[in-house]
């Protein structure tokens, strides 16, 4: 049923029920049609391509490509960041074909950075991630790294692997052509290093984490890039997402795993 007329009748409904069940918010799953948002008391927010508050409601960059448990839980703790919702209170959700209502969760393992406005650079690295993890690159399964934020930090404890590709350029993920050019890189052994607005520092790079020491508490099977990309952000500020050989997509912040998404599964 995605046809725009159904969808705000259904996003009507959500917010009758939201006042029936006393929800904190409602949470519109937006394809990308064209809405018309109604005016109303309660907090409204909207999946989108970019982080803006609107008059009537927040958009949010979450891509709906992550199934909906992942998006979900980002939105519940996007909700819990900006004490917009509590542990134990709820939001309703309305898809172009469904409605619920949805607790949020105590405890939640998303730092606090992990949604401001810088959001809109982790959402071109996910979309990155899971067109290389669906594409590969000419045909050939990709596994790489991409440490977001802290650069500095980052920088002090990787090394090249290789003379960095992308040294003296400019390039930054939110320019169009830039993304092509990432997937053409990724092929390199070793991690992208990304800054907080966006800039391709480097790519080729080595993470040089003294694991053992670091007690990295991530589940058995996943091997040295991975283990490498919990350190990294155990030990600085910042995100890493990784691309499994295998397809897999994980978000690490804080030497936790705080998302895991295979885009060749259907959900
Ligand atoms: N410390 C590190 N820094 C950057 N890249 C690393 C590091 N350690 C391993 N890698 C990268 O990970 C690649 C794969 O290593 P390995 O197979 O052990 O990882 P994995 O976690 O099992 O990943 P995959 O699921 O893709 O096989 C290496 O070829 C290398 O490019």
């Amino acid at each position: 049923m995605a046809n725009g007329e159904n969808f705000e009748k259904l996003i009507l409904k959500g917010l009758e029920l939201a006042v029936d069940v006393d929800a904190k918010a409602l949470v519109v799953l937006n394809p990308g049609l064209p809405l018309e948002i109604p005016e109303v008391d309660m907090p409204i927010i909207v999946t989108g391509k970019t982080f803006e508050m609107h008059d009537k409601y927040i958009s949010i960059p979450v891509p709906l490509e992550l199934g909906l448990e992942n998006v979900l839980n980002l939105i519940s703790a996007f909700l819990m960041e900006h004490k917009i919702i509590g542990t134990g209170e709820s939001f309703v959700y309305v898809t172009t074909d469904l409605i619920g209502i949805r607790e949020a969760k105590k405890g939640g393992i998303l730092s606090k950075t992990f949604f401001s406005t810088t959001q809109n650079v982790i959402q071109e690295l996910l979309e990155i991630a899971i067109e290389l993890s669906t594409e590969g690159r000419e045909g050939m399964p990709v596994g790489t790294i991409f440490v977001f934020g802290d650069t500095n930090n980052v920088l002090k404890h990787s090394h090249q692997m290789i003379p960095n590709p992308f040294k003296g350029y400019k390039l930054n993920i939110l320019d169009k052509n830039v993304k092509e050019v990432v997937k053409e890189f990724s092929f390199l052994d070793g991690a992208f290093i990304i800054s907080k607005t966006g800039r391709v520092v480097a790519a080729g790079r080595y993470l040089d984490v003294d694991t053992k020491k670091l007690k990295i508490d991530i589940p058995r099977g996943l091997g040295s890039r991975h283990i490498a990309a919990a350190a990294i952000t155990k030990i600085t500020k910042a995100i890493a997402i990784t691309i499994s050989e295998t397809g897999v997509i994980r978000v690490f912040k804080d030497g936790d795993i705080i998302l895991e998404y295979n885009p060749k599964i259907r959900y």
